[in-house]
C-alpha cells in the first residue's frame, strides 16, 4: 500500500498546479528584488521580518511541492549579488549563510540531528551573538592583509580592500610568529547605533539620502566607490570564522581558533561561550534576550556552532548553509510602518515636542502607535517626511523611536513637517525657552490646559502628593472639560476647594493617555464624550468621592511632597527634601536670599534661581495662599515656628573638619534646632565657620573673607551663650 501511494505521488510530480507554480515564481521574483535592494543598493523597502516571512512562505510552498525546490530557487542559494562598480573577487572557500531556528522545537531538532550525525561522541556548542551587520571576508597572505571582499553570492564578492583598510581595528599585518601562509577570516562589519542619528543628520544636511537603519548604514558606508568616504564612517568589525587556511595545522576547536585570531590582533568577540549541552545554549539565548542592549553592537540573534572542527567537517554544508551551525533569531525590534502624521504635544513645563503618529504596528510584543521625535531639529536630522514609510524601532522598554525613512518608497505625496507657531492647546504663540534654544515652549504657563493638566497629573502622582483616583482622566476633565465652559480649575490653586457639586456636571472627551488625543468610537468614528465624575443617574461615582477624600487627605503630606507638587522647575523630590530639611517652611524658602538657597546642601545655584523665579510670579503666590487657606501643610512639624526660643535665628553657619564631641549631623541638628541655617559653602554672608580637625579649604576661605571662625570650644559657646559671646572667642584672623 505504502509503496503504491509513493509511486502515485512520484508520478504526479510534474503536475504541480499551475496556480502554485505561478505563486512560487511570483514570490521568488519578489525575494530576488528585495535581495537586490538589500545587498546591492543598501536600501531595502521591507523590514527583515517581512522579508523572512516571504522567504518562509516560499519554503512552505516547496515543502508542499518539492519539485519547486530547484537549485536556483532563492531558498537554495546564498543570498546576495555583487555590483558592477566593484571588481569581483572569487572567495577561496565559499561564504555561506545560516539556517534559522525560530522556535525551541526547531533548535532541539537541529541539536538532535547534529548528535545523530556526529555519532555518540561528546561534543560542545559554541554560542555567539549574531551581529547585525554585513559579512566581510579578509584574506591574509603570509600575515599581510591582501584583500577584503563582501559576501556577494557566496562564491564571488566585491573587492572592497581600500575601504576595509580604513577600519582601524582591522590589522594590516597579523601579530605573532605562528601565522599561516594564507587565511580567510570571516566577520561582520557594523555601524554603532549611537552614531546613526548623527550620520543621517549629516547626509540630510548635504542633500543626500538618509539610511533606513544602522545595518544599511554599515553596508552603504563600506561599499563606497571612494574609500575616503568610508574613512569618515565609524565602522567596526567582529570576526567569527575562518574560511580557507593554508600552512597551518592543528586547529581542533573553533573556540581555540578564536583565541588564536585574537592573538593575531583581530577583533574577536567578548561574548562567545562554550557550553556542554542544549540547556547551556538555551541559557545563553535567554540571557542575551534579556541583555540585548548591553552589547555595543546590534544583535538579531544567537549563532550556535559545533565547537569541534573535525566534527564540523563530518557534518558538512548544504548549498547555502553549514549543517554544524544554526542561527536563533530574536523577535525583531524594527518594523516598517507608515508615518501618518507628526503632531506636537505640550509638556508640564510648556515644552512643545513633536511626536510621530504611525499606522499601528506590533513590535517587541506591544502595539505601537506613537513614537518620540524630541524636537523639530531631530525631525529634520532624521530626514523623515509625513507620509513616508519609516523604520520604527522599539528596543526593550525604551520609548519607540523612528530610525529613518524608506526613501525608495516615496511617491511625491510626502510633505515636510512644519513646527506650528502656536500652542496646539491654547493658541498662544510659541517661543524658545531661552534665546538660541531649539526647544519651543508655550509661555501660557498658568492656564494652558495642557500644562495645567500635566502639572496636576504630576502633583497627584507617586513622587508628589500621591492622590489616589486622581489620574490623567480627572486632570484633563478638571482643566479642559467640554461642559461647563469654564473649567473648575484655572490653575492648581483651587484644587483643595473642589466640591462634589462642581464635579457632577463635568463632561469631557475620553482622552488617550499616550497622545492626549480624544478616543473615538470604533463604529461611528465620533469622539467619545462622557460625564467624568457622575454616573448615569447623575450621582457621584464612587471613584469621584474617593478622589475628593484623597485630595483632602493629601493636605497632610510632608512638606517635601507639597513642594514637589508645585512643579517648580528643577525642584524634584530630591531637591524638595533638601529644601524641606533645611528651611522647614515654604515661607522661609520664599524669604531666603538666592545666595542662601544656592549654598544650601542639595540645592545649588540653578535651583535657587528657579525658586526665585517661581516665587516672583503673582499667580504662584496666589496658589500658596489658597492652599494655606485650605489647610495644606506649608511647614514641617517640629519646624520650631511655635516652639521654644530660637536664639540662633538668622545665622548662617558652616561646619567643617572633624569635631570631637559632635558628629557632623549632630552639630547640624544642634544648630538647626536653635534656628540657625547650616550651609555647605563659605561666603561673605556666613555668620560663623565651625572648624574641627583637618578643616581644609573652607577654613582658608573663611580667613580670606574674614568670617569669624570657631573651634570646638567656640562652638559650645555659640550653642550655649549665643552669637555675641561666640564672636568674642572666635579665632584670630590669619592674614
Ligand atoms: N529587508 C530586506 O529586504 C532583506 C532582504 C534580504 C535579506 N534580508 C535580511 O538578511 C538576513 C538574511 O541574510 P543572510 O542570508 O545573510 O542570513 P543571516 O544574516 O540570517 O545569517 C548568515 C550571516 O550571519 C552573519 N553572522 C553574524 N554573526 C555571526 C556569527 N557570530 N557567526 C557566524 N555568522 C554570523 C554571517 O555574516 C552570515 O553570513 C535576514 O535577516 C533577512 O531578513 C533582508
Ligand atoms: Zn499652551
Amino acid at each position: 500500500m505504502a509503496g503504491e501511494k509513493h509511486a502515485e505521488t512520484a508520478s504526479a510530480s510534474d503536475s504541480v498546479p499551475a496556480e502554485a507554480r505561478e505563486k512560487h515564481a511570483q514570490i521568488a521574483e519578489q525575494i530576488e528584488e528585495h535581495r537586490f535592494r538589500y545587498y546591492v543598493k543598501d536600501a531595502p523597502v521591507v523590514s527583515d521580518a517581512e522579508f523572512d516571512e516571504l522567504l518562509r512562505s516560499l519554503e512552505a510552498l516547496e515543502e508542499e511541492y518539492p519539485e519547486l525546490r530547484t537549485p536556483d530557487s532563492p531558498t537554495q542559494k546564498v543570498a546576495g549579488a555583487y555590483a558592477t562598480e566593484f571588481t569581483s573577487v572569487e572567495h577561496r572557500q565559499r561564504m555561506l549563510s545560516l539556517d534559522n531556528a525560530f522556535s525551541d522545537l526547531e533548535l532541539a531538532a537541529w541539536a538532535e540531528r547534529v548528535a545523530k550525525d556526529v555519532g555518540t561522541s561528546v561534543h560542545h556548542f559554541l554560542c555567539e551573538l549574531k551581529v547585525d551587520g554585513l559579512a566581510v571576508n579578509l584574506t591574509y597572505e603570509r600575515g599581510r592583509l591582501t584583500r577584503a571582499a563582501t559576501r556577494g553570492d557566496g562564491r564571488t564578492g566585491e573587492d572592497i580592500t581600500p575601504n576595509v583598510r580604513t577600519i582601524t581595528e582591522i590589522p594590516d599585518r597579523l601579530h605573532g610568529d605562528r601565522v599561516p601562509d594564507l587565511v580567510e577570516i570571516r566577520g561582520e562589519v557594523y555601524f554603532p547605533m549611537e552614531k546613526f542619528e548623527e550620520l543621517n543628520a549629516r547626509l540630510v544636511a548635504a542633500g543626500d539620502k538618509p539610511f533606513a537603519n544602522p545595518r544599511n548604514a554599515a553596508a552603504g558606508s563600506l561599499r563606497q566607490k571612494d574609500p575616503r568616504v568610508t574613512a569618515t564612517r565609524p565602522l567596526h568589525m567582529v570576526v567569527h570564522g575562518i574560511g580557507a587556511l593554508e600552512g597551518f595545522e592543528g586547529l581542533t576547536r573553533l573556540s581555540e581558533a578564536y583565541t588564536l585570531l585574537h592573538e593575531w590582533g583581530l577583533p574577536t568577540t567578548r561574548y562567545a561561550k562554550v557550553v556542554d549541552d542544549l540547556d547551556g545554549v538555551r541559557e545563553f539565548i535567554a540571557y542575551y534576550g534579556e541583555n540585548r542592549h548591553s552589547v555595543e553592537h546590534e544583535i538579531d540573534g544567537v549563532v550556535v556552532k559545533l565547537d569541534e572542527i573535525p566534527l564540523q567537517g563530518r557534518l558538512g554544508s548544504t548549498s547555502r548553509a553549514p549543517r554544524w551551525a544554526i542561527a536563533w533569531k530574536y523577535a525583531p525590534e524594527e518594523v516598517n510602518t507608515k508615518l501618518i502624521n507628526i503632531r506636537v504635544g505640550v509638556g508640564r513645563t510648556g515644552r512643545v515636542t513633536p511626536y510621530a503618529q504611525v499606522e499601528p504596528v506590533t513590535v517587541a510584543g506591544s502595539e505601537v502607535e506613537f513614537a518620540t521625535l524630541h524636537n523639530q531639529d531631530v525631525v529634520k536630522a532624521k530626514g523623515v517626511l509625513i507620509g513616508d514609510t519609516v523604520v520604527l524601532r522599539k528596543a526593550g522598554d525604551v520609548i519607540p523611536e523612528i530610525l529613518g525613512p524608506v526613501v525608495d518608497l516615496r511617491d511625491g505625496s510626502e510633505r515636510e513637517f512644519v513646527m506650528p507657531a502656536e500652542c496646539p492647546e491654547c493658541g498662544t504663540p510659541l517661543r524658545p525657552m531661552k534665546e538660541g534654544d531649539v526647544d519651543l515652549r508655550c509661555p501660557n504657563a498658568r492656564s494652558c490646559p495642557a500644562q495645567l493638566r500635566e502639572r496636576l497629573f504630576y502633583l497627584a502622582g507617586r513622587k508628589a502628593l500621591d492622590i489616589e483616583h486622581f489620574g490623567y482622566v480627572a486632570a484633563a476633565a478638571l482643566t479642559k472639560p467640554l461642559e461647563p465652559s469654564d473649567p473648575p480649575l484655572a490653575d492648581e490653586g483651587d484644587l483643595f476647594d473642589l466640591t462634589v457639586e462642581q464635579l457632577l456636571p463635568i463632561k469631557a472627551y475620553v482622552l488617550d493617555q499616550d497622545s492626549g488625543l480624544p478616543k473615538r468610537d470604533p463604529k461611528t468614528g465620533e469622539e467619545k464624550i462622557a460625564t467624568v465624575f457622575a454616573n448615569q443617574q447623575g450621582e457621584p461615582k464612587k471613584n469621584a468621592l474617593a478622589m475628593l477624600d484623597n485630595i483632602a487627605a493629601a493636605k497632610e503630606r510632608p512638606l517635601a511632597r507639597v513642594l514637589t507638587g508645585l512643579s517648580i522647575r528643577h525642584v524634584g523630590p530630591v531637591a524638595a527634601e533638601a529644601l524641606a530639611r533645611e528651611f522647614r517652611s515654604i515661607d522661609r524658602i520664599e524669604q531666603a536670599t538666592e545666595e542662601e538657597l544656592a549654598t544650601t546642601e542639595g540645592v545649588g545655584p540653578i535651583i535657587a534661581a528657579s525658586l526665585k523665579e517661581w516665587f516672583a510670579e503673582d499667580w504662584h503666590r496666589e496658589i500658596l495662599r489658597k492652599w494655606r487657606a485650605a489647610g495644606v501643610r506649608t511647614e514641617e512639624e517640629g519646624s520650631g515656628e511655635d516652639e521654644g526660643p530660637r536664639p540662633l535665628e538668622g545665622l548662617t553657619v558652616v561646619v567643617t573638619g572633624t569635631l570631637e564631641h559632635h558628629t557632623r549631623d549632630g552639630a547640624k541638628e544642634a544648630l538647626q534646632s536653635r534656628g540657625a541655617k547650616v550651609t555647605g559653602s563659605v561666603s561673605k554672608k556666613t555668620s560663623f565657620v565651625v572648624v574641627g580637625d583637618n578643616p581644609g579649604s573652607k577654613y582658608d576661605k573663611a580667613m580670606q573673607l574674614k568670617v569669624p571662625v570657631l573651634n570646638e570650644e567656640g562652638f559650645a559657646v555659640l550653642l550655649e551663650q549665643g552669637p555675641e559671646a561666640a564672636a568674642e572667642v572666635a579665632l584670630p584672623i590669619e592674614e
